[in-house]
């Protein structure tokens, strides 16, 4: 079962109540959820928002990478599921997710490659208690997404023709439908992540200017 801490829900108390001092006014964060394929973009995008638009960024596959290499319970399955392509266990993401919110004072987050299935979503829901005010999803072909990846420099584990083959299916068969259920709700905005970096972003900023507009 998920510690003490992790079952708090939202909208919780910023750490800073801890240290006393008047408790601050309970504010629910603006989470927008970046979806996409392997190597569509997502990461590149979420570094632009980040800049102009000042969210915190927590992509899902860097906390897992970063959970791997730490001396943690999880870093086997998580070595063992990022080397096969395949998806993580929910209740490990979404605590190393809600680790980060809570531990931040920033209210706007950006959560990359989160939820990657219905699992992901509804334990999302479950534990965090919150949804997101809106969901982008950068649509790319995958002859481009595996262009990409394999160009990339990383030295990602993942970053390999096999392991990008099951990325693609698993992105399909279980990232899909919560690209569909958001899109239902009203929630999706479609990029198309083909183009220059700066061309995407155009297309991105003016969903993130309307939503300051919103809150003004
Ligand atoms: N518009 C673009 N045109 C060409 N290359 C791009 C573009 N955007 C990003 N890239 C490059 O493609 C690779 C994948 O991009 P990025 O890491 O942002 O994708 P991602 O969606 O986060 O992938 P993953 O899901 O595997 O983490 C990187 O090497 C990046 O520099
Ligand atoms: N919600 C998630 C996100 C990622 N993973 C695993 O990490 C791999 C890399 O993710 P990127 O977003 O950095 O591409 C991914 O292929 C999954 O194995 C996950 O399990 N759940
Ligand atoms: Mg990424």
């Amino acid at each position: 079962s998920l510690p003490q801490r992790f079952t708090t829900g939202f909208p919780f108390h910023a750490p800073f109540q801890e240290k006393g001092g008047i408790p601050p006014k309970q504010v629910a964060p603006l989470i927008t959820f970046v979806l996409g394929g392997p190597g569509s973009g997502k990461g590149t995008q979420c570094a632009k928002i980040v800049e102009t638009f000042g969210f915190k960024h927590l992509s899902a596959g860097d906390l897992l990478r970063r959970e791997m290499i730490s001396d943690s319970e999880y870093g086997s399955t998580i070595l063992d599921t990022i080397s096969e392509g395949k998806i993580v266990p929910s209740e490990v993401t979404v605590k190393l997710i809600l680790r980060e919110m809570e531990g931040s004072d920033n209210q706007k987050f950006l959560i990359d490659g989160f939820p990657r299935s219905e699992e992901n979503r509804a334990a999302f829901e479950q534990i965090i208690g919150a949804e997101p005010r809106f969901v982008l999803f950068f649509d790319c072909p995958e002859e481009e997404m595996v262009k990409r990846v394999l160009s990339r420099n990383e030295g990602r584990i993942d970053d390999n023709i096999d392991t990008m083959r099951n990325r693609l299916k698993v992105f399909e068969a279980l990232n899909l439908p919560v690209i569909d259920y958001y899109s239902k709700k009203g929630k999706l905005y479609r990029i198309n992540a083909v183009g220059t970096v700066d061309e995407i972003f155009e297309q991105v900023r003016p969903i993130f200017e309307a939503c300051e507009h919103e809150a003004k």
